[in-house]
């Protein structure tokens, strides 16, 4: 048996559309253009990247972009600084501060100091608690972007058994929140897990979210499982020339693709999908920030 492989550049170009025709009614129906905010401090050349293709799918939707790139050194008082006005500018709805942070920035510190309700990625400890309570929260944007693929494939996620590989703040955690409240049965595994093979031949829904370049075999997979591929690793392709590199997942594609049910790729998988999740999340904080219904099937 292949795979069917989950496409989630086109899944996310469906939501990028979802999030333009709210953009659009928000603007003809209340005059309210939304507005995201993206921080980056330094000058990592893939947070680049990414922050570049963020602006342009934020404008491509019809909302506001704006770009705040301050120097490496740039010190923890005048990040704040920068916070605070972004918290209290009205056309601003979504603020986000591009992680890493430099060693001498105080990332919680950072983010904690983000209102919650601007909170588009979903980290603010107010949001986690909010999220791992049930309640109302600004979900993360990758672990958001998974639960809406499983859901569109599966219907229904109710006892099924989840195994998420991986304890980040940023994915592993909040992705098994989405999964419990989902009523999966949900394992988080990681680098001390026993048995992980053991584990993940368990599991129907499989997370791969550790950042180790195809760490998961597809002999760990069970026949018919639904794997989705967390990880974005850059690694060498020799046999591309010489210093050439290729991305890869942290599942080992071409084993697994022989015996799962279905599987994201790398690239095409879950990376746009955080990216058009954040747009969502945009959308969805402007609603809340106005006092209007929020867009359905764009939340958890
Ligand atoms: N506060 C914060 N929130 C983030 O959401 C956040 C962050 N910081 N820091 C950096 C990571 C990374 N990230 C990606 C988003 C999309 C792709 C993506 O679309 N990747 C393409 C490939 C892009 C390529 O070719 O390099 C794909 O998987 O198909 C990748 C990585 C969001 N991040």
């Amino acid at each position: 048996m292949t795979a069917k492989i989950i496409d989630g550049k086109a899944f996310a170009a469906t939501v990028r559309e979802k999030v333009a025709g709210h953009v659009s009614r928000l603007k003809e129906e209340h005059g309210i253009t939304p507005g995201l905010a993206v921080v980056l401090v330094g000058e990592d050349p893939a947070s680049q990247v990414y922050v570049r293709s963020k602006g342009k799918q934020t404008v491509e939707a019809g909302m506001n972009s704006y770009e705040h790139k301050l120097d490496a050194t740039t010190t923890e008082a005048d990040l704040l600084a920068l916070i605070d006005q972004l918290n209290n500018d009205p056309a601003v709805h979504g603020i986000l501060v591009q992680l890493p942070l430099p060693d001498h920035l105080d990332s919680d510190l950072v983010i904690n100091s983000i209102d919650p309700a601007k909170d588009v990625d979903g980290f603010h400890i107010s949001n986690v608690g909010l999220l791992g309570t049930g309640q109302k929260a600004m979900v993360p944007c990758t672990p958001l972007g998974c639960l809406m693929m499983l859901r569109d494939y599966h219907g229904s996620l109710s006892g099924m058994n989840a195994v998420v590989i991986g304890r980040s703040n940023i994915v592993g955690k909040p992705m098994a929140q989405l999964l419990l409240g989902d009523s999966c049965t949900v394992t988080i595994a990681h680098s001390r897990t026993k048995d992980l093979a053991e584990v993940v031949r368990r599991a129907d829904i499989v997370v791969a979210a550790v950042g180790r370049p195809e760490m998961v075999p597809g002999d760990w997979i069970k026949e018919g499982a639904t794997v989705i591929d967390v990880g974005i690793n850059r690694i060498d392709a020799p046999e591309k020339g010489e210093g050439k590199t290729r991305l890869v997942g942290d599942v080992h594609f071409d084993s697994a693709v022989e015996v799962a049910g279905a599987i994201t790729p790398v690239p095409g998988g879950v990376g746009p999908m955080t990216i058009a999740c954040l747009l969502a999340n945009t959308v969805t904080a402007c609603c809340r920030a106005n006092g209007l219904a929020e867009p359905q099937g764009l939340t958890a």
